[in-house]
């Protein structure tokens, strides 16, 4: 299951069969450098202070973070093997300032229930991106059906959404005050019941339950067991990781390196020219374009923001109220971002795959 590459440059199947194999590789590289390096901090450091724990997430501003939904106005014609259109970026435009308005209005409205659904969209969306990597990157096969495509993305979304509720919830707690006292300092009350030990077990038993079921049924479907093995010591590796590292850090080294990195590589190979860089093993070629095409709406959403750090009732003083005020710039970026990889992964068939068995 691939994506059409476009044509800007004469390129063969071949070629893009490379690319997309020279992709995994940089995947699963980037993936097992922060589990290793994730790891390897918890186990050297007591404890972390706050301002080292964010500080790749102020990396991500422009480093992979940030600039992996910076190309969303132009993945989709890129993916229809069209010329872009001021009717492409209109709809993006568009796109993200009702959905990205709406959402920001909830913020407002209703902070501690824009915080639990930002949860479960962020859940959602780091799985259906995982999803992509494993089907159209690795070529897993085990994954044929929708429903065990389904279940892979609640275990992979799940994973980084809800080991740290279990394993550092006061940690959890402090980033949930943090994004909805900026608008409510005593809304965040409301969330309490979901740091109970009842409530981390059930969590737990749940995740643990789906994980070992997605696991089981993908090897009794996998005819070819190297992606299923990837799959395997993936999730693993990632339950381990975000069950040792403090999640600020843990969250902060994941968003880039993992989740964005997965999805620029998927922009890089629907477009002629990087898809090539990337096939000839011409790196710093094909991440210069990529930074060419997102620097631009990096550079707007900086300015998106600002905009919010005005328009918020309390103003940003702590590190905790810049990682707050970061979180919700995110939140009200990413529904719309969601639509439009929906829409990406609407292209490629990968929620109605032929297999149904
Ligand atoms: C930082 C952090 C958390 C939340 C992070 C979220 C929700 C990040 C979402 C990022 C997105 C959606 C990026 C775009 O793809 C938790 C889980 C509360 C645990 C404590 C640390
Ligand atoms: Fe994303």
């Amino acid at each position: 299951m691939t994506e059409p590459t476009a044509s800007s440059a004469p390129e063969t199947e071949m070629t893009a069969s490379v690319a997309r194999r020279v992709a995994a590789r940089i995947a699963l590289t980037g993936g097992v450098a922060i589990l290793v390096v994730g790891v390897v901090i918890a186990a050297a450091a007591d404890s972390i202070p706050l301002w080292a724990q964010l500080l790749p997430f102020a990396a991500s501003v422009l480093v992979l973070g940030f600039p992996h939904g910076a190309v969303d106005h132009l993945v989709l014609p890129r993916a229809r093997s069209r010329p872009i259109t001021p009717r492409d970026l209109a709809f993006v435009g568009s796109l993200y300032l009702v959905v990205g308005g709406l959402y920001a209005i909830v913020w407002w409205r209703a902070p501690a229930a824009a915080f639990a659904a930002f949860i479960a969209l962020t859940l959602v969306h780091w799985g259906q991106g995982d999803v992509y990597a494993l089907v159209a990157l690795a070529g897993a096969d085990h994954l044929r059906t929708r429903a065990v495509r389904a279940l892979t993305a609640f275990v992979r979304g799940g994973i980084p959404m809800l080991v740290p509720l279990i394993a550092f919830p006061a940690e959890y707690a402090f980033v949930a005050q943090a994004l909805v006292g900026l608008f409510d300092p005593a809304a965040a009350t409301a969330l309490e019941p979901a740091f109970t030990l009842e409530a981390r077990f059930a969590v737990g038993a749940f995740l643990a339950t789906a994980i070992l079921g997605s696991l089981a049924f993908g090897l009794h479907r996998a005819d070819d067991r190297g992606p299923w093995l990837l799959d395997a010591g993936e999730t693993l590796g990632l339950v381990a990781y975000f069950a040792v590292v403090p999640p600020i850090l843990a969250i902060g080294l994941y968003f880039p390196f993992w989740h964005s990195l997965r999805h620029i590589l998927r922009a890089m190979l629907l477009d002629g020219q990087t898809s090539g860089r990337l096939a000839r093993r011409c790196f710093a070629g094909a991440f210069s374009r990529f930074a060419r095409d997102a620097a631009p709406l990096t550079a707007g959403a900086l300015v998106l923001f600002a905009v919010l750090a005005l328009a918020i009732p309390t103003t940003p003083a702590t590190p905790a109220d810049l990682l707050g005020l970061y979180l919700v710039g995110i939140a009200v970026l990413t529904l719309p971002h969601v639509v439009v990889v929906t829409l990406l992964d609407r292209r490629i068939g990968l929620w109605t795959p032929r297999s149904r068995s």
